[in-house]
């Protein structure tokens, strides 16, 4: 048997978990050894090749993940919040690394995993890509440059499907926009404007969310004045890129000590 890292792809059937399993067996630092779907779900029970469309790949999709987790080095997690809490206890009983990319997480859901985190590795993150991370650095420098006489807003773009707002991504950027400049995003975010809702607050960091078609997610940050404004953009243009960023996570795992990370630590920015 190989002694490459084993992984566990959750939420096998999803936009993601596709393009997980796929970035996995392409990749020759792991290997594949289980795949994860919700219980009822009718890939269940089917080679996991097979319910993708291809050749069989001798990986069974299951719903008992704890089984699956038990053979793994790390899980690979594209879900969602009460599944991902579920997972992370779970892997934190395997000692598996647990990555996690589920946005739309509660706080209540975020302060669950610390417990798991005292036996495992922990890397969450709303965005695994390079330029998603290194926009949060960007977007921190520029608002501690500039004053309030610049509004703050980020707007972000995704697809039809996509179920939580705002983006895990533009939640990242707002908190880095709220560090630069000292204050805690709880207390200025603007997260929805409807009907009379009064002129805008000096301070507050504004968020828009546009769902639509298929876009893969893009984000723009906004520094506006009057007189001039500077965005910062960043566009996703293939899902891979997130997936290759969760497997250098996962690899990055192992060889941490059990704690919380994010993709700045995996990234070293
Ligand atoms: N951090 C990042 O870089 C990125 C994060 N995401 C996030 O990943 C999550 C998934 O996104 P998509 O793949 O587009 O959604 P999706 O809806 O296509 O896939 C989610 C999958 O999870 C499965 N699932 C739900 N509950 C489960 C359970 N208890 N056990 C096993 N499987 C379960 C569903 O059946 C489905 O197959 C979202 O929260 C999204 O925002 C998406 C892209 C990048
Ligand atoms: O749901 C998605 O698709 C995406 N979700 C992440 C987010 O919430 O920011 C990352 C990416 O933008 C795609």
């Amino acid at each position: 048997m190989s002694d490459l890292p084993g992984i566990v792809i959750t939420g096998a059937s999803g936009r993601m978990g596709q393009m997980l399993i796929k970035t996995v067996l392409d990749s020759d630092k792991a290997r594949l050894v289980g795949v994860v779907e919700r219980a009822g779900h009718d890939w269940v029970g089917r080679d996991v090749g097979e319910a993708m469309g291809g050749a069989a790949l001798g990986v069974t999709v299951t719903d008992e993940p704890l089984e699956a987790f038990a053979k793994a080095q790390a899980v690979i997690d594209f879900t969602a919040p009460a599944a991902t809490v579920q997972f992370a206890k779970l892997a934190a009983q395997a000692r598996a690394v647990h990555v996690i990319g589920t946005t739309g997480m509660t706080e209540d859901d975020i302060a669950q995993l610390e417990p798991c985190a005292r036996h495992a590795v922990i890397v969450r993150a709303g965005n695994m890509s390079l330029g998603v991370n290194l926009l949060t650095l960007l977007t921190k420098k520029v608002a501690a440059a500039l004053d309030e006489e610049f509004d703050i807003e980020v707007v972000e773009y995704h697809h039809r499907h996509k179920v939580d707002a705002p983006s895990g991504t533009a939640l990242m950027l707002g908190e880095a926009a709220a560090e630069g400049r000292g204050v805690s995003l709880t207390d200025v975010a603007d997260r929805g404007r409807d009907g009379i809702t009064g002129a805008r607050k000096r301070g507050d960091i504004g968020f828009t969310a546009i769902r639509g078609g298929d876009i893969i997610g893009e984000h723009d940050v906004m520094f506006a004045c009057d007189g001039e404004q500077i965005i910062l953009r960043h566009k996703a243009t293939d899902r891979s890129l997130f997936a290759k960023g969760a497997l250098r996570a996962a690899l990055w795992g192992q060889d941490q000590k059990p704690g919380e990370y994010d993709m700045l630590d995996v990234l070293g920015l």
